[in-house]
């Protein structure tokens, strides 16, 4: 029995979208779905209490700050990252292909893996297919990640296709290398960039190796929303109906909408926990700033549309006066009323999905939070 199953329920009328749900060994979530990001084993600032206050399914953790800090035999000797954490429901791991990409400056791509430094200490480091199927199999996440280069946007089209038949054989090598099937999903990461050609040999190279889920990686790279919303729209079609889909690193609230209607049932974003630290937070009229001046006598929550425990006890005026003074409460405030905000959105779109009228539910939050002004 495969770890990780989706189950198709239904697909909205109106927009093709899809409800489902994912079953992993630590919980079944509801997709479309929204997933803090816990990078260093922590969604920062907040306690497990407080995401399973605001009902979080599923965290994600990463590959490859964990094996730097604390380093991966740490956490397999506490038992593992749900163990060292103390979060008992699903966890996600990425592969550690961004971040090498993204935060080490010297970096060598070869057939055998990555060469790069150490973004802290400069210290010469090494990652292959099978060492981050090693750091993820020692953190036990529920689902990881394929070992993959993430391409810089745009790319030359040459590039791209010898990266993505790379990606392919790291693929390859990373299903070899998966010690425990039954306890962990491993799911394959497309690529290609921008060309649809490229997409579609990339998407039916992986379907080809069966992994049990499937990620459009490549995208949130600084390229336009209609380039990322294009390529969904030729990329989803060639992925299986009964596999779960996650677009990696998308997570404005009007990309959440648009990737649900265009077939993604995963998304993961460091937005809504980046932003709050520095006092802007998401509300159901858009973005508002509470460290702004003008808000220094407001007595009003941060939304007024808002249920959450923080909407409900506490006020613009005391959220600005914390974030201006520095203090850590006022992170917690605001880090748990975006997040809270997001598993909302996405409880809102899979109602919509299940009334069979996600577009018009598009047009009214886009209406009141504003993506419609020009
Ligand atoms: C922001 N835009 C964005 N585009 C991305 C594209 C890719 C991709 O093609 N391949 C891989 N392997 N990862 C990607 C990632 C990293 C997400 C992780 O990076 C960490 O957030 C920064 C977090 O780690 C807990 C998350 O875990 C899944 C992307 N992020
Ligand atoms: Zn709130």
């Amino acid at each position: 029995m495969a770890a990780v199953t989706y189950e198709l329920i239904k697909t909205c009328k109106q927009s093709g979208a899809r409800l489902g749900r994912v079953h992993t060994p630590h919980g079944t979530f509801e997709t479309p779905i929204f997933m803090p990001v816990g990078t260093l084993a922590t969604v920062k600032t907040m306690s497990p209490e407080d995401l399973y206050d605001m009902n979080a399914q599923i965290i994600l953790s990463n590959t490859y700050h964990l094996w730097l800090r604390p380093g991966h035999d740490i956490v397999k000797e506490a038992g593992g990252l749900h163990k060292f954490m103390n979060w008992d429901r699903p966890i996600l791991t990425d592969s550690g292909g961004f971040q090498v990409f993204s935060l080490s400056a010297l970096r060598k791509i070869e057939e055998e893996g990555v060469h790069f430094r150490n973004h802290m200490s400069g210290e010469k480091l090494f990652l292959s297919p099978e060492g981050a199927m090693d750091i993820q199999n020692a953190l036990g996440s529920d689902i990881m990640m394929a070992f993959d280069e993430c391409p810089p946007y745009p790319a030359e089209y040459d590039y791209m296709k010898k990266s993505v038949e790379r990606t392919s054989r790291w693929a390859e090598r990373c299903l070899s290398a998966h010690k425990r099937p039954e306890d962990q999903g491993l799911f394959g990461i497309v690529q290609g960039g921008e060309y649809e050609e490229l997409r579609k040999q990339s998407a039916k190279d992986l379907v080809s190796m069966d992994f049990p889920g499937y990620a459009v990686g490549g995208l949130s790279v600084g390229e336009p929303k209609d380039v990322m919303n294009r390529v969904l729209e030729f990329t989803t079609p060639w992925l299986p109906d009964d596999k779960a889909r996650y677009l990696m690193g998308v997570g404005s609230p009007d990309s959440l909408i648009d990737g649900a209607i265009r077939g993604i049932d995963m998304f993961d974003c460091v937005l809504p926990t980046r932003i709050a630290r520095n006092g802007t937070c998401m509300t159901s009229e858009g973005r508002l700033v509470v460290r702004n001046a003008k808000f220094a006598r407001d007595f009003r929550p941060l939304d007024e549309n808002c249920d959450c425990h923080v909407c409900q006890n506490y006020s613009r005026a005391y959220i600005r006066h914390l974030i201006k003074c520095d203090e850590t409460f006022g992170f917690r405030l605001t880090t748990y009323h975006n997040l809270y905000f997001l598993l909302n959105l996405m409880e809102q779109v899979r109602q919509a999905i299940r009334d069979d009228r996600l577009l018009d539910f598009r047009e009214e939050f886009f209406e009141q939070y504003g993506f419609n002004k020009p």
